[in-house]
């Protein structure tokens, strides 16, 4: 069993070799599926778990025919019947310069960078990690949609996660949204503040970092942070819903308005970004055969018969 919400029909595993995350393909819908899998402790995230997460992301990021990605936690807990998104960063292996790799009982993890799937694997570090942020940043270059699908809570580290997707659809009876970080001494100054202030205004996003109140589904919708809120059952079909349309329209226009929605909060990278695809197009004119065929040709460019548009 997956998930209680996973409708094992609809989907195949693209891999079994990750411990802490599940990864599925839909049968029937250009999308997939990564899921954090530690229910029992909220689906909170060591550093074993970041490494998966990421090499799922990376993979779906490079998969030419797939649309979408939904980003989910699985559950609910065997312990209690909880549900989470995800709780954040693991506490039990926090130490002083990041998040260590232990595995549960808190011994090394000595095959913990590896993700099974790769010669490039390296040696487990040592040092702490905090690349959670790297798959911040892994999910808002994504050249596709990502929709966080939130079950249960979203707090702290988990709670930037679901910033940072596209969208967000929870669960009304169960998902709720908490900011616990500067209870633990920890601070998300990027995208799970700055970003989400550009979501709910400066007010709600500093209230919600300094007064540590939760939300429910409805309230978060209200406010601005999540698109919708669905019944608990209803979540993954309406999930893969919303897949289904988004991978129904233009792949150039949704990736487009993907990097032109980031570019003004983004800087210079998200011109670089918006750029690198606008060159893409580019690459695919005349035009552009033109001049690299001269070049390879040794002759100078006939670029006479390309129109100045305006
Ligand atoms: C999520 C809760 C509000 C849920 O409360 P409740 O439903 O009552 O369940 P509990 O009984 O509390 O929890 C059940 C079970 O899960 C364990 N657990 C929950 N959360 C965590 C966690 N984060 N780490 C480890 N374990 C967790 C809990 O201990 C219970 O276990 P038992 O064995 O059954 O007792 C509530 O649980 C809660 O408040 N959790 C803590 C939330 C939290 O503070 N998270 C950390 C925030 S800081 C963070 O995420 C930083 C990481 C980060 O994103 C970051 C930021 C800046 C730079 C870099 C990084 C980075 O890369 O990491």
């Amino acid at each position: 069993m997956v998930s209680d919400l996973f409708d094992p029909d609809r989907w195949t595993a693209v891999t079994d070799a990750f411990d802490d995350v599940t990864y599925h393909r839909a049968d029937d819908v250009p999308a997939v599926r990564v899921a954090i899998d530690r229910p029992e402790v909220r689906n909170a995230f060591r550093p074993k778990t970041v490494d998966e997460l990421y090499a799922a992301l990376d993979h779906a990021r490079q998969q030419a025919d797939v649309g979408c990605v939904l980003l989910t936690g699985n559950g609910p807990s065997p312990k209690d019947g909880g549900w989470a998104f995800s709780a954040g960063g693991d506490q039990a292996i926090r130490g002083e310069s990041g998040y260590e790799y232990r595995d549960d009982d808190g011994s090394a993890d000595a095959d913990g960078a590896d993700t099974g799937d790769t010669e490039l694997d390296t040696e487990t570090p040592t040092v702490g990690r905090l690349h959670i942020l790297e798959v911040q940043r892994l999910i808002r270059f994504m050249p596709k949609p990502v929709v966080a699908v939130v079950p249960g809570w979203a707090v702290g580290g988990g709670h930037s996660l679901h910033v940072i997707c596209d969208l967000t659809l929870a669960s009304e009876e169960h998902a709720k949204f908490l900011q616990t970080d500067p209870d633990v001494a920890s601070f998300d100054g990027g995208f799970g503040s700055a970003y989400l202030a550009r979501q709910v205004g400066q007010k709600k996003a500093r209230e919600i970092f300094f007064l540590g109140k939760t939300y429910d589904a409805a309230e978060a919708a209200e406010m601005g942070m999540v698109n919708e809120a669905v019944p608990h059952e209803e979540l993954e079909r309406v999930a893969l819903d919303w897949a289904e349309t988004m991978t129904g329209k233009s792949p150039t226009a949704m990736r487009m308005l993907k990097y032109a929605f980031n570019l003004a909060d983004d800087g210079l990278v998200g011109q670089q970004v918006f750029s690198g695809e606008a060159t893409r197009l580019a690459y695919m004119t005349d035009e552009a055969s033109e001049g690299r065929d001269a070049f390879l040709d040794g002759r100078e460019p006939d670029f006479s018969d390309v129109p100045w548009h305006y």
